[in-house]
């Protein structure tokens, strides 16, 4: 391929790396580094690979057409414009596709919402074998506006919502999905370490600041926050909140989620069937705590347990009175539970979103263990649910107040029984088991819930 170009005053370009199919520049030779039309120019990444993404409507004449772009930066620099305004901009380098050529060349980002041409093509992106023949136009072979139709993230009235993503870890799979998809779909998603966040606690100006700077306003927040965070991260929740934020799961019942205790109540107010169930500190009497959990083995869990550690089985009486015996010596919260044996080492994960569930899977014990948890060796496979399966799966989601919720249920001779509910479900296990697309189901309820609330906004203000 020659490098031989020859350009007209305007001509129609490409920038595949923005996912932009088609550009009309205006090919100023006065100029020396191309600018692009930029808004909401925003700068995130590391120090070390720092990024910037902006919103670009590409065709002058629909301004409908909006797309969020992002690039390396690789410079700021002062420009001085036409009109002898200096400007201090972002610098990115991209990749152009003008007729046959490609190239990279640097561009600087500029609001240039009132010049006709979105893009001016300046020097330094001709290359050594240029010509420009000042009173010709499209020499190169037009491109259109409507190779845009193709593209599906932005719809034309939506415009890309802005998202925190609150994770202390930014690199498991749950988080990864959750940011790609988030900017699959033409989202801002910023992935936000919760234990570096520190808030201004102020009634008119509340502000959550971040490795020196203060956060943006975000449309939605979706919270991952590890269970030994639950009680910052639902303060940094909740400014998130005061901010004017949606929560994916509010504050409140991710804590109730978190307190084993305060979840059993209220998930057996509501009329949710859960095993036989006792709670205990250090009691006294164990032999009678032991009987309220019924005649059967029982299962001991420590509350604070995770993960299937602290939870033991207990064969018979004497076994579980010992166990208890013993807990009683750790000052901490416990539970005793009829066990349901019927389970068979497996337990049933149902994936609620908005009142929904969109996902199951049962969970099944390596041999001659009963926990069903995946790190415990457990293997998991897809299922369907009975109505009733579904039914409670949704009832202990909404009881709780959780919009994402992943809950557990143990299949007794009785029906089903919830065993838990999770307001921080894994996403890995239940998309690899049913091959279906969770993550991009939770991004478009998040949408919906944003756009309704904002119609909603509007109409009160
Ligand atoms: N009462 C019970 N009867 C039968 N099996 C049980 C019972 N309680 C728990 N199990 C089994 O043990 C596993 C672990 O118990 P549970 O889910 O209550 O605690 P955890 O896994 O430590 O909590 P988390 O899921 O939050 O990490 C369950 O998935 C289930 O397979
Ligand atoms: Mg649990
Ligand atoms: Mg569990």
């Amino acid at each position: 391929m020659s490098d031989a170009l020859e350009l007209g005053w305007e001509e129609w370009l490409a920038l595949p790396a923005l996912g932009l199919p088609a550009i009309k520049a205006k090919v100023d030779t006065g100029a020396k580094t191309s600018a692009l039309h930029a808004e909401v120019i925003e700068s995130f990444g590391d120090t070390g690979s720092p990024k910037v993404r902006f919103l670009i409507r590409p065709d002058p004449d629909h301004p409908k057409l909006e797309l969020v772009c992002t690039a390396p930066v690789v410079d700021r620099r002062d420009v001085t414009s036409s009109n002898g305004q200096t400007e201090l901009r972002y610098v990115i380098a991209t990749e152009m596709q003008i007729g046959t050529v490609r190239r990279t060349i640097e561009i600087t980002l500029t609001n240039r919402e009132t010049m006709s041409y979105r893009m001016l093509l300046g020097r330094s992106a001709f290359g050594d074998h240029t010509t420009v023949i000042p009173d010709r136009s499209f020499i190169q072979p037009k491109l259109s506006f409507d190779l845009y139709q193709s593209i599906k993230p932005l719809k034309p009235k939506t415009r890309p919502l802005r998202m925190a993503l609150l994770t202390r870890e930014p690199d498991n799979y749950s988080s990864m999905r959750l940011a790609e998809t988030g900017r699959e779909r033409g989202h801002i998603v910023d992935v936000i370490n919760t234990s570096r966040c520190y808030m201004k606690i102020e009634a008119r100006a509340p502000e959550i600041h971040y490795d020196g700077k203060t956060l943006p306003f975000y449309d939605a927040v979706i919270p991952r926050i590890g269970a030994s965070m639950t009680n910052y991260g639902m303060a940094v929740l909740r400014q998130f909140e005061a901010m004017g934020a949606w929560c994916l799961n509010p504050p409140s019942s991710i804590g109730a989620s978190r307190d084993k205790l305060l979840a059993h109540q209220l998930l057996s107010q509501a009329g949710i069937a859960m095993p036989v169930t006792a709670f205990a500190h250090s009691p006294k009497d164990t032999k009678d705590l032991v009987g309220l959990a019924g005649t059967g083995p029982v299962v001991l869990k420590l509350l604070e347990s995770t993960q299937g550690r602290g939870v033991v089985l207990a064969e018979s009486k004497k076994a579980a009175e010992s166990l208890v015996d013993a807990f009683r010596g750790l000052d901490a919260n416990f539970l005793v539970q009829e066990f349901v044996k019927e389970a068979a080492g497996a337990d049933v994960r149902c994936l609620v979103i908005g009142g929904r569930v969109v996902a199951a899977m049962k969970r099944q014990a390596q041999e001659g263990e009963f926990r069903s948890n995946l790190h415990r060796g457990g293997e998991a496979m897809a299922i369907s649910l009975t109505p009733d399966e579904r039914k409670i799966a949704v009832a202990a989601a909404k009881r709780l107040g959780l919009n994402f919720a992943g809950v557990d249920i143990l299949q007794s001779k009785n029906g089903p029984v919830v065993l838990e509910v999770n307001s921080s479900p894994g996403l890995e296990g239940i998309e690899k088991a049913t091959g279906k697309n969770v993550t991009g189901k939770v991004i478009r309820f998040i949408e919906q819930k944003v756009r309704t609330l904002g119609k909603r906004r509007e109409i009160n203000a």
